[in-house]
This record gives structure tokens, sequence and C-alpha cells, in this order.
């Protein structure tokens, strides 16, 4: 058996904009999920946290339909299809996944799903992948499920983990500095991906100002590098408060979280934002425990957010 223990993470500082070759920062945490790969006769998939909204079942041929279950199962399939595919490769297997939270929070499960399945499963294939290609090939794929739209942020985070700064268009840092953030999420109303589509959209309506507001969350991204260097939570709380508000302007928030927000900023806590691609989601505080009270107030479940240096790891158990 191949057991594979993927970090969920965060975005810092970024999101969006990073897909439009800004720069951003992110974060893996000590909340992880698990993909056990038992090699096995046919090829099935088990997933403790997947809830499908409706089904259809032919009895006769005990077929289930339902598109929604196409979708929520597309980053697996893609992935085992692209060992099929380009590299000639596959084996069936019982695919086994546990996680902590439930899909698309904000927290990078889309990553690590890919990120886990790659390194799981290429294993399996008796290939050995470095965490880079496994972060290259994870890249390649959840952008083409997310109908080519998306960052190499995500992926590459989750599977060498750490705090990470990705500067514009390429290439990324690891930034060996102590972060302390609190962390929780709320139910959303859309994926990633249709998020992604939809921030689109808004370019396509007025790219002059789309640019500018991600040039300048390109800029509060430079700021933040710097104060995390520098230590100073006092500017890297005041730069989270203005991300959020540009992330506002892109049309990616919730009227209730921007009011938790703009209460944290009166009550005097540091700095909070959405992470991710927003719609509801995840929303990170600097840590403080009225953060946690504020983030219950809105139902949010709080995470484990101690921020960890680990990326994906792979266990082979005989
Ligand atoms: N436990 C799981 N089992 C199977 N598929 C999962 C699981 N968790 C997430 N997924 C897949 O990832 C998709 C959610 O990806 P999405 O990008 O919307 O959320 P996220 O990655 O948590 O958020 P973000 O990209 O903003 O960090 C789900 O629709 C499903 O296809
Ligand atoms: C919204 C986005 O920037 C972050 C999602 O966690 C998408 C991406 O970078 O792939
Ligand atoms: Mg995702």
């Amino acid at each position: 058996m191949i057991e594979v223990k993927i970090p969920l993470k965060i975005t810092l500082f970024g999101e969006h904009a990073v897909v439009y070759g800004e720069p951003a920062i992110a974060a893996t945490i000590s909340e992880k999920m698990k993909i056990r790969i038992i090699p096995n006769d046919k090829m099935i998939l088990k997933s403790n946290s997947l809830s499908i909204k409706g089904i259809k079942v032919n009895l006769d041929e005990m077929k289930l339909e339902s598109e929604e279950t196409g979708k929520i199962l597309s980053y697996i399939l893609s992935t085992i299809n692209y060992f099929k595919d380009e590299i000639g490769k596959q084996k069936n297997a019982l695919i086994e996944i546990e996680s902590p939270v439930e899909p698309s929070v904000g927290l990078g499960t889309s990553a690590a799903v890919v990120v886990g399945t790659v390194a799981g499963y290429s294993k399996l294939l008796g290939l050995d992948l470095e965490k880079e290609e496994i972060a290259k090939i994870s890249y390649k794929i959840e952008k083409s499920v997310q109908g080519g739209l998306g960052s190499r942020m995500d992926t590459y985070t989750t599977a060498l983990g750490g705090i990470m700064y990705f500067p514009p268009k390429e290439g990324y840092e690891k930034i060996n500095k102590k972060l302390n953030i609190t962390a929780g999420y709320i139910r959303r109303i859309a994926t990633t991906a249709e998020t992604l589509k939809r921030v689109k959209s808004i370019r396509e309506k007025d790219e002059d100002l789309f640019n500018q507001i991600i040039s300048t969350i390109g800029k509060i991204v430079e700021k933040a590098k710097k104060a995390i260097y520098q230590e100073n939570e006092e500017e890297l709380g005041e730069l989270m408060y203005i991300n959020h508000g540009l992330l506002m302007a892109l049309g990616v928030t919730l009227p209730p979280i921007d009011n938790l927000v703009s209460t944290a900023k009166t009550l005097g806590i540091l700095g909070c934002k959405i992470s991710g691609g927003g719609g509801g989601g995840s929303i990170i505080c600097t840590k403080d425990e009225r953060a946690k009270i504020l983030l219950s107030t809105i139902g949010a479940k709080i995470i484990d957010s101690d921020i960890i240096d680990d990326g994906v790891t792979i266990t082979e158990i005989n």
C-alpha cells in the first residue's frame, strides 16, 4: 500500500492576480489530506468527504448517472488518464481519500487531490518522481481540469511545502520565516473553477480597469514579502485588509465575509482577508483569539492553521 499525506494550503496574498502573471505568497498548513493507493483488480475510488447533490441511478444496469459526480471526480480521473495517455501506464487500484475538510473550501483541496494522486499513483506505476516534477505535472492537470485557468501557486505550494513566494510569471522562492495565522472556512457558493471563469469575464468587460486592480495586488504582494522578512506583523496585517478590498473589487468575496473583515479591523485585529478562490470558503487573520470568535459568528469552521514546512510525503507500506 502507498500512503500519501498532503498538506492543505492558505493563500496569504495574490490569489487571482497570480493567474494573470502577478506575484503571490502561499503557505502549507498542518491540516492534511491522506490518500491511500492499494493495488486492486478494479479501479475503485473511495472518498470520505464527498457529498453528491442529486443522483440518477439506472437500476437495470446499476449505473449511476450524475453530472455532479463527473465534475467532482474530474481532478482524480484526469490524473489517472494523464498517466495512461501521456506516459502509457495504467494499473488498477483502490484509491482512498481522507480529507479533514469538505471539498472546495478555499484551502487547496483540488491541488491536494491532484498532487496526492500524482505522487501515489506514479509510485504505484514504478515511477520515482521528484517533488518538483510532481508539482509540474499536477499544475498541468489542475489547470486543464479548470478549463485552462489557474496558476502554479496551489500545486507547487502543496507539493513543496512551507511559505512560498511566486515571482511574476515563473519560478518560486521559499521564505524561511515564521507566521502565525488564525483561519476558518464557510460553505462556498462556487468552486474555484467557476470563480476563475467569472473573474476572466470581468477582465473581458474592462481589461484596463482589471489590469490596474491586479497590478495593485502585485505591488501589495511585494510589500508583504518585505514585511514577512522584516517580521513586521502590523504592516502585514494592513496589507491583508487592502488585498481583501481589491478582491472585493474583483467580486470574489461575499457580504458576510466583508462584514467580518471590517469588524475585525474595527476590533483592532491586525489583518484579515479571504484566502483562495473566494465565493465563500476560507478566511485568514493574523493570529488572534478574537478572530476565532468572529469567525464562529458567521458559522465558520476553525481549522488547524499552524504553518508547516512539509510538502507532499509518500510512504510505501508493505
Ligand atoms: N476529498 C475529496 N475527494 C475527491 N475530490 C475532491 C476532494 N476534495 C476536493 N476535491 C476536488 O476538488 C474540487 C474543489 O476544488 P476547488 O479548487 O473548488 O476548491 P479548493 O481547492 O479547496 O479551493 P482553492 O482552489 O480556492 O484553494 C472538488 O469539486 C473536487 O472535484
Ligand atoms: C484563485 C487562485 O489564484 C487560487 C486558488 O487557491 C487560482 C490559482 O492560482 O490557480
Ligand atoms: Mg483549488
